[in-house]
């Protein structure tokens, strides 16, 4: 795909459904009893892998309209006939991973090129310690769940995926499943367990949060309504902020101070940033977002803050190329196993496109200026790569080329049709 620059953003559109959400609505769908509806489910391609495992794995899965999905749990998972393929999302492999581990079933997890270099022994290795046999360390692995014992992990990593995929497993261990999280990573997974009739015990301290879940409690199906994602939200609004006269509205955006870190950065880097109509659905504050063409400057991100904008790193290194002076985004060693090692490949584009940018073990500082662009961009497969930098071009002096940009539909499949209905030139190059 291309971006050119040279046109002005306006107008409203609808924030994308959340991809987080959308996957634990499948599998908590899929581990309850009974019939759960959603509503404004993301289906994206991360999403559709996740629905087609929790059907192998034996829930009814009906698309009933656009977004309207009904999944039919039985209570419990069941021995699936053939390898589930994850394709290139971590969440779906990781969660089920942590649900499976709870039948005494086999189930064989595979993924894409990416996912299937990317570390699974964060969920494997506490797995073991509750009892599931699990060969492998990456994709493929083969795992053997049931008669599973709680334990108590530290997760250091503030991972939502390694909490989420404990928890789903502490629902069938004997015994109180414990998480202990130095840093609160989103709480997504928690908030719906208690929605599908579970309970967990979160307590705060000021060394962090302790999440509890009693084990032998069952789900009931339910509704779940799928709130605005603000980790796809953040590319429009981005492109707004850094191209001039413009001004993008995206309604319906989760709110979860979890999920908000980047809007803070912003406000802090200067941003005209506004929420307005805060609401609740599905369990969620959101609000719609105006960003306004804005000078930003420079600012430190704050290491305590990357959990709760872990995804949005790469955007914000894109905003930091236009703003006066230097971003450091410390902390962010994390960004190194994603669907691409994201510093690596966000210092090599931005250096690309003229910007000057240093790149550490676990942090990437960008100093802004003047951005030229012009350059063929390699994504590594990675759709945040794809759309930050092609966000980038439309603000630079010259055009953005970016390749793999199929690769964007993992998580929002209708990029480039919102982007072009705010007024940006994006194309097939
Ligand atoms: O739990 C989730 O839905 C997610 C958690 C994060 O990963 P980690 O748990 O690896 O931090 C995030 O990067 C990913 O896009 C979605
Ligand atoms: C890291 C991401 O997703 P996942 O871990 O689910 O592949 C992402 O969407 O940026």
């Amino acid at each position: 795909m291309r971006a050119t620059p040279g046109r002005v953003l306006k107008g409203v559109a609808t924030a994308p459904p959340d991809k987080s959400v959308s996957h634990r609505a499948l599998i908590l769908g899929a581990l309850a009893r009974g019939e759960t509806l959603i509503d404004n489910l993301l289906e994206s391609e991360d999403v559709l892998a996740t629905a087609r495992a929790v059907q192998a794995l034996g829930a009814g899965v009906e698309r009933l309209g656009s977004g309207r999905w009904r999944v039919t749990g039985q209570g419990r998972l069941t021995q699936p006939d053939g390898p589930l393929d994850l394709g290139n999302s971590g969440t779906g492999a990781r969660l089920l991973m942590g649900a499976v581990a709870g039948f005494s079933i086999e189930a064989t997890f595979a993924g894409d090129e990416s996912l299937s270099r990317r570390p699974m022994g964060r969920v494997a290795d506490p797995l073991r310690a509750m009892g599931a046999r699990i060969e492998g360390e990456r994709l493929p692995l083969t795992l053997r769940g049931g008669d599973l014992k709680a334990i108590s992990h530290l997760n250091a990593a503030a991972s939502a995926q390694v909490k989420s995929a404990l928890l789903l497993a502490g629902l069938n261990a004997g015994g109180v499943t414990e998480v202990i999280e130095p840093r609160p990573s989103r709480d997504h997974t928690e908030r719906m367990l208690r929605a599908f009739g579970a309970s967990t015990e979160v307590r705060d301290a000021a060394d962090g949060r302790t999440v509890r879940l009693t084990g032998g409690q069952s789900l009931s199906g339910t509704a779940v309504s799928v709130p605005g994602d603000p980790s796809s939200a953040a590319f429009p609004l981005a492109a707004a902020l850094i191209t001039p006269g413009s001004e993008v509205t995206l309604r319906g955006v989760m709110l979860n101070p979890l999920r908000t870190g980047l809007f803070q950065t912003w406000a802090e880097m200067g941003a005209d940033l506004t929420i307005s109509d805060r609401r609740e659905a599905g369990g969620e504050e959101i609000g719609d977002i105006t960003a306004r063409a804005s000078r930003l400057k420079g600012v430190d991100v704050p290491a305590h803050r990357a959990a709760s904008m872990i995804d949005e790193y790469p955007i914000l290194a894109v905003t930091a190329a236009f703003a006066a002076g230097r971003t450091v985004m410390a902390s962010i060693g994390e960004l190194r196993v994603k669907e691409s090692d994201r510093i690596a490949a966000m210092a090599r584009a931005l250096a690309a496109c003229g910007v000057a940018v240093e790149e550490g073990p676990d942090q990437l500082a960008v100093t802004g200026g003047p951005v030229r662009g012009g350059a063929a961009i390699e994504s590594h497969g990675d759709h945040r790569i794809a759309m930050s930098l092609l966000v980038l071009g439309l603000a630079a002096r010259q055009p953005v080329t970016v390749d793999r940009a199929g690769m964007i539909a993992t998580s929002f499949p209708g990029f480039t049709g919102l982007m072009r209905g705010l007024g940006a030139d994006i194309a097939a190059a």
